[in-house]
């Protein structure tokens, strides 16, 4: 049933980039524009966009919506990523709420309904301005880290996986020539599905992740092994989030205020300590942004589509501050504190680690 005087909905993206975004943002448009007759207002920069007088937002038209948008990388309505808006940093070292000046952007806007596209730190924010003021919002989840506690899949993880896995296709090759190790290093702010899901995609031999602690002794006996078979290469695969051997977190620089540290680097640290425990020779690929630009893969652009036309079904029956989720391969939803609450690892006894084992991948523990 239509929620009564439905007629205009936001749709905004927060958090980091993705493959998958605007396939998101294409689904919203169709499902509301097409079918339901709605309004939808592209907002620019996430609740960034909602603090300027007047706000910065578009009208998004069908014609916009078409299959171009599909393919495309990144959002083209931009993200914010940093400076929480009930805190937000000031150049003088302050802080300052800003959430009344985001519900009166909302209300500028003549907003029925906020379709928020992001990860969890997105969640928890969005979830708060729900319950400080009008912000009628439903939540589409996104990370290549595939963190968020509420849903199996968010968009943008498996296209980052097929990323990487390309990464290892090419790694693989060029090792064998050359009888190095090659370390991969990808994303996964604190988590390592990425890594475990590209390593056993792409035939890695050792995996490292946050979630395992690691010690070099059987990563070396590991690498040792396979020479013994006659093997004159290794792949291994590093979440960024991984410790090096001494235990430290690597960071890549200093982070802008406001900004999540930014993690990066300890693959080069790990390549060093594996030449100096094995004497074969290891260089190190850290992919990056790689894995979050360029066009969607097939399962995230199914994904944000489902995502995006169950999103507005949300919006229109009323049943603000859900989340869309996917469990047991179809789209469903839930409650939005669930995602904003719960981070969800890798679990170390779960299918994905016993799968790696079971194809005898060392994850540094053993
Ligand atoms: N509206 C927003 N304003 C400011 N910062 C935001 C906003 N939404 C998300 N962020 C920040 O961006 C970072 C990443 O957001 P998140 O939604 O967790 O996405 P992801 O982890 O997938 O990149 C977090 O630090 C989060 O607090
Ligand atoms: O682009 P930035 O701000 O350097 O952030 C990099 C971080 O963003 C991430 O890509 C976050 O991913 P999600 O946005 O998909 O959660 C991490 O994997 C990485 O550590
Ligand atoms: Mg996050």
């Amino acid at each position: 049933m239509q929620h009564a005087g439905m007629r205009r909905i936001g749709v905004m993206t927060t958090g980091g980039d993705c493959a998958g975004l605007n396939a998101a943002i294409r689904a919203v448009v169709r499902r509301a524009v097409g079918h339901h007759g709605l309004e939808v207002i592209g907002i620019h920069q996430g609740t960034m966009g909602l603090l300027e007088d007047p706000p910065r937002a578009e009208p998004l038209t069908l014609a916009m919506a078409d299959a171009g948008l599909l393919r495309a990388g990144g959002t083209i309505l931009g993200s914010v990523n940093r400076g929480t808006p009930f805190s937000f940093p000031l150049p003088d070292g302050g802080v300052t709420d800003l959430s009344a000046k985001i519900h009166a952007g909302v209300a500028k806007l003549g907003l029925d309904a906020i379709i928020g596209i992001g990860g969890d730190g997105s969640m928890r924010i969005m979830h708060r301005l729900m319950q400080t003021g009008h912000f009628p919002f439903v939540g589409i989840p996104k990370t290549i880290d595939n963190d968020l506690g509420a849903t199996e899949y968010a968009i943008g993880h498996h296209t980052a996986v097929e990323v990487a896995m390309e990464a290892l296709d090419r790694l693989q090759p060029t090792a064998a020539s050359h009888n190095r190790i090659m370390v991969l290093e990808v994303m996964g702010r604190d988590a390592g599905h990425i890594a475990l899901a590209a390593g056993i995609a792409g035939g890695a031999d050792v995996i490292l992740i946050p979630e395992i602690p690691w010690r070099m002794a059987p990563v070396a006996a590991a690498i040792r092994a396979l020479r013994e078979r006659g093997r004159n290469f290794a792949l291994v695969v590093v979440a960024e989030a991984v410790r090096t051997a001494e235990g430290e977190t690597v960071f890549a620089g200093p982070s802008a205020p406001g900004a999540m540290p930014r993690l990066g680097g300890v693959g080069a640290r790990i390549a060093n300590a594996l030449e100096k425990a094995t004497g074969a020779e290891a260089r190190v690929t850290v992919l990056g942004h790689v894995q979050r630009g360029g066009s969607p893969g097939a399962l995230d652009r199914i994904v944000a589509s489902s995502m995006g036309v169950h999103a507005v079904d949300l919006a229109v029956a009323g049943r603000f501050g859900r989340i869309v989720v996917w469990a047991e391969g179809r789209v469903g939803d839930a409650p939005v504190d669930q995602a904003a609450g719960a981070a969800r690892p890798v679990d170390p006894e779960g299918d994905m680690v016993r799968v790696a084992r079971g194809l005898g991948i060392c994850l540094g523990d053993r």
